[in-house]
């Protein structure tokens, strides 16, 4: 895998990072995805010598059915900072996601119009793709920056997923970017996850999100040593947000706990 294929090009792996939230159909996801832990045994296998060994956690606390879950394996801390923002959403609102229909809107580049997408970062360059008969995925680039999103629109099962990197807290204001994403979207819950190389809870980018329409349902701060560190926010619609939890550590030994991935 990556590590062959860096040697290959006489290039070594300086880090790697996996992460993602929890599936919606566990159940039928094929190996090595069937649990986190087996996810982590294969990355592992490929990684788990990289500096001082791996890090994985599952973040989120146990009343809560969305988890996020962090692998990461760092030979060297990065000179510079470099943010990865990736955001969750789920439970679409119906009218904007019948926008990545092919019989609402004809083509990719009017579904990136009509949602509001060409308005989250204006000035990147997007090269974006339809689905039959619907379903919307894009990637984008600007200077050392990339962003991408990919929309299953289908009521019942909806999901938008949107990540960009190597923008910073510097010259984008979180709060507003968020507020673009949302916008087309319309979620009625969603996560929120800040990787750097640095403190995240630090930086312009460390706070807690504070959305008109939406609560706070859980914020965790996770250090991943020299793999940097994570913030992640759990939001949803309304009232009724809970306390926030600690994350838990399933390195090593702990692996073959299980974890409920199912969503309700
Ligand atoms: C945006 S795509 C997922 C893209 C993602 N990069 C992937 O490869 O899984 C998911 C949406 O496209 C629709 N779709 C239609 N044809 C598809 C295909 N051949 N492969 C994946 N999704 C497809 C799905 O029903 C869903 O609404």
């Amino acid at each position: 895998m990556g590590t062959k294929l860096a040697k290959s090009l006489s290039l070594a792996v300086k880090s790697v990072k996996y992460t993602r939230g929890s599936f919606n159909f566990p159940g039928v996801q094929p190996s090595p995805h069937r649990s986190f832990s087996e996810e982590v045994s294969t990355l592992d296998s490929y990684f788990g010598e990289l500096g001082s060994g791996s890090k994985a956690y599952v973040m989120g606390s146990p009343t809560e059915s969305k988890k996020w879950h962090v692998y990461s394996a760092c030979a060297e801390r990065a000179n510079r900072p470099l943010y990865t923002l990736e955001m969750c959403m789920t439970g679409l609102d119906k009218e904007r996601a019948e926008v990545f229909y092919k019989s609402r809107a004809g083509s990719a580049a009017e579904m990136t119009k009509i949602s509001g997408i060409r308005e989250i970062l204006p000035g990147s360059a997007i090269c974006d793709f339809e689905f039959d008969p619907c379903g919307y995925s894009m990637n984008s680039i600007e200077g050392d920056a990339i962003s991408t999103i990919h929309v299953t629109p289908e009521d019942g099962f909806s999901y938008a997923s949107f990540e960009a990197m190597g923008y910073s807290d510097k010259e984008v204001d979180l709060g507003h970017l968020v507020e673009r994403v949302l916008k087309c979207f319309r979620p009625a819950e969603f996560s929120v996850a800040i990787h750097s190389d640095g403190c995240v809870e630090e930086s312009g980018w460390g706070g807690p999100l504070a959305l008109k329409g939406y609560v706070c349902r859980e914020r965790i701060c996770q250090d991943l040593g020299r793999g940097g560190s994570v913030v992640y926010q759990s939001l949803r619609v309304g009232g009724g947000g809970s306390e926030c939890g600690s994350p838990r550590s399933i390195l090593k030994c702990c692996w073959e706990e299980r974890e409920d991935e199912s969503v309700e």
